[in-house]
């Protein structure tokens, strides 16, 4: 990379956002990124990793870190999302609160913003998402109410849908960076290993369409990503959907395999655009008795 500034002046560092689930901050990073780094979908909790988008400017880089939706533990897979983001919160330079201008702030986006308070040493700037979903009046209503929240470092609306304001927030970010020579590469958008990304984007394809039967009883382990022998231009993934009951393996399968076989091909094109090759999807399915609750199935599935 070129510096256009000194290297001393070059800043880079860690920012995440924060929020009830399905207040757009899945969306909103992979806008700051440019890319499809990070699933999102209409139904709450869908994030269960910590995924990194990176976002090159010639005087600074920003490392966004996806954190699942905060939200009050009710199964112990929730229980591990929160700490997971706790722990998240003290090792990044800059949180974003994300609220929805389309929605009152409620009881949940107070329980987070009690829970940043305690995260002192952290500046906080609340990010006004969908603006696209609201009046100018609603929003400016919005950015008050907001103020009147807790303190914060700056507030920023923006829509992420609508391209807005991502400039302006990029840059508000970038300001609370620490001066840094750039972590990774140019070019470089994400380091969630490459099995991950396809993994979740079989678990996309395979939500589609079933959400409202089975929103959080999907997961999906890659096994194994392989050249195929002698050939330079085929990978071979062999990747497990797992879930919760017989029942829900029979809606995922649908009527003659039809389903899964459509998952797959989904799944299936989606990877060949991110891996830029051809290949070969391998996709079982194999129910993992209430795998949301057994510390042990969790652990299987990576959600240590
Ligand atoms: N109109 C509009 N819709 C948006 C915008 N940003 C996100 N959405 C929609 O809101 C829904 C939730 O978005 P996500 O990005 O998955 O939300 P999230 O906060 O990451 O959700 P969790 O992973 O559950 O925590 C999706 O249907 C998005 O398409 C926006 O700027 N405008």
């Amino acid at each position: 990379m070129q510096y256009v500034t000194s290297p001393d002046s070059h800043r880079a560092g860690f920012a995440c956002f924060v929020g009830r689930p399905n207040v757009g901050k899945s969306t909103l990073m992979n806008a700051l990124v440019g890319t499809k780094v990070a699933i999102t979908s209409s139904k709450p909790q869908t994030t269960r990793r910590v995924i990194r988008g990176i976002v090159h400017r010639p005087d600074a880089q920003l490392i966004i870190v996806d954190t699942p939706g905060l939200h009050r533990p009710r199964t112990l897979l929730g229980e591990r999302l929160d700490s997971l983001v706790l722990s998240t919160l003290t090792e990044v330079d800059a949180i974003g609160l994300c609220v929805p201008a389309n929605e009152p702030i409620g009881k949940g986006d107070r329980f987070i913003a009690d829970k940043l308070a305690a995260v002192k040493k952290t500046p906080v700037i609340a990010v006004v998402t969908k603006c696209d979903l609201a009046s100018k009046e609603q929003i400016a209503g919005q950015l008050l109410a907001v103020s009147q929240v807790a303190e914060f470092a700056a507030i920023v609306p923006v829509s992420a849908h609508g391209g807005e304001q991502l400039d302006v927030l990029t840059d508000v970010l970038i300001e609370h960076m620490p001066a840094s020579p750039p972590l990774y590469e140019d070019g470089q958008l994400t380091d969630e290993p490459e099995q991950v990304l396809v993994g979740e984007l079989i678990r996309e394809a395979a939500l589609e369409g079933v959400r409202d039967e089975l929103p959080h009883s999907i997961a999906v382990v890659v096994d194994e990503m392989l050249a195929r022998e002698g050939r330079d231009d085929l990978l071979d993934i062999y990747a497990h959907l797992f879930v919760e009951r017989p029942s829900q393996k029979a809606i995922v399968i649908g009527h003659k395999g039809e389903r899964l076989r459509d998952v797959g091909t989904k799944a299936r094109k989606q990877i060949e655009a991110l891996l830029g090759t051809r290949v070969y999807l391998d996709l079982r399915i194999s129910v993992l008795k209430d795998w949301q609750r057994d510390p042990k199935q969790l652990r299987r599935l990576g959600f240590d």
